[in-house]
């Protein structure tokens, strides 16, 4: 998959510019930065999900595609088949009125996955017992799990991540980072980890890319960039990962 110049303006204000990456089958990419720097709108607008009002430009090559970032119509084609999310709070994602179980064998019925909604579970470290459990009867760490499940039920090559571990104390967050590194390396796909804690991408990504702004402020291979931030926004995430 490869990004070419996104942008993205609301009522004339540019919210995103010329952003552009790739990542390959089974590689892994952070996209750091700071509150606000436009980390969540990349991924929105990478799934045609950006807010109504929004002007979005740029590119998506997926494959041998070149995908309009401005055709809502071709990316909701590719979502949740290509390109699958885990979101950041995870639990007001799930059906409150539907168990785990249901919900996981829906998503494989319409991605034609194979439905073991037990084992499944087991992938992301829970157990199966879970599967008879309704979203308010899980814990937070819980619900990412299954989240987690129901993206890669969806068999994507690329996952898109929204600071899924958002909500978690410092030990959910490694295990849950742990888990998304090994889970994509096993079904070789792509991850795009959105976060601003360049300690917790350190466990699970090669490459970061660093935004500021709405624009790519530096990117490379994450030990080079902790080694030596070539500018201040990546600086101060490097400062503040020494920090933890
Ligand atoms: N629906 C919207 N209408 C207007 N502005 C928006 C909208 N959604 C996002 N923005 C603006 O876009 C910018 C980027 O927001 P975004 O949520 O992508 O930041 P982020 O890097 O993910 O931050 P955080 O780490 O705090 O989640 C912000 O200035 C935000 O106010």
């Amino acid at each position: 998959m490869q990004v070419e110049d996104l942008g993205c303006a609301i009522d004339g204000r540019a919210l995103l510019d010329a952003v552009s990456f790739s990542i390959a089958a089974g590689e892994s990419l952070a996209l750091l930065g700071p509150s606000g720097a436009g980390k969540s709108l990349v991924l929105r607008c990478l799934l045609g999900l950006a807010p109504a009002q929004a002007k979005v430009t740029g590119t998506l090559c997926w494959g041998e595609r070149r995908v309009p970032l401005a055709d809502r119509g071709a990316l909701a084609e590719l979502r949740g088949r290509g390109l699958a999310l885990v979101p950041q709070a995870a639990a007001a994602s799930l059906d409150p009125m539907r168990t785990v179980g249901d919900q996981l064998r829906e998503v494989c019925a319409l991605h034609d996955t194979d439905s073991r909604p037990r084992e499944r579970l087991v992938e992301v470290g829970l157990s199966p017992e879970l599967v008879d459990r309704h979203p308010h009867a899980l814990s937070g760490g819980q619900a990412q799990r299954v989240a987690l499940a129901l993206a890669l039920a969806c068999r994507p090559s690329v996952l898109l991540a929204d600071e899924p571990m958002a909500s978690l104390d410092c030990v959910g967050q490694a295990a849950l980072v742990e888990l998304l590194a090994r889970r994509c390396e096993a079904e070789q796909v792509a991850l795009v980890l959105v976060s601003h804690d360049l300690a917790r991408a350190v466990g699970c990504c090669s490459r970061a890319l660093v935004l500021d702004r709405g624009s790519v402020v530096a990117g490379g291979s994450l030990a080079t960039l902790l080694a030596a931030p070539p500018e201040p926004t990546t600086a101060a995430l490097v400062a503040a990962a020494r920090r933890t």
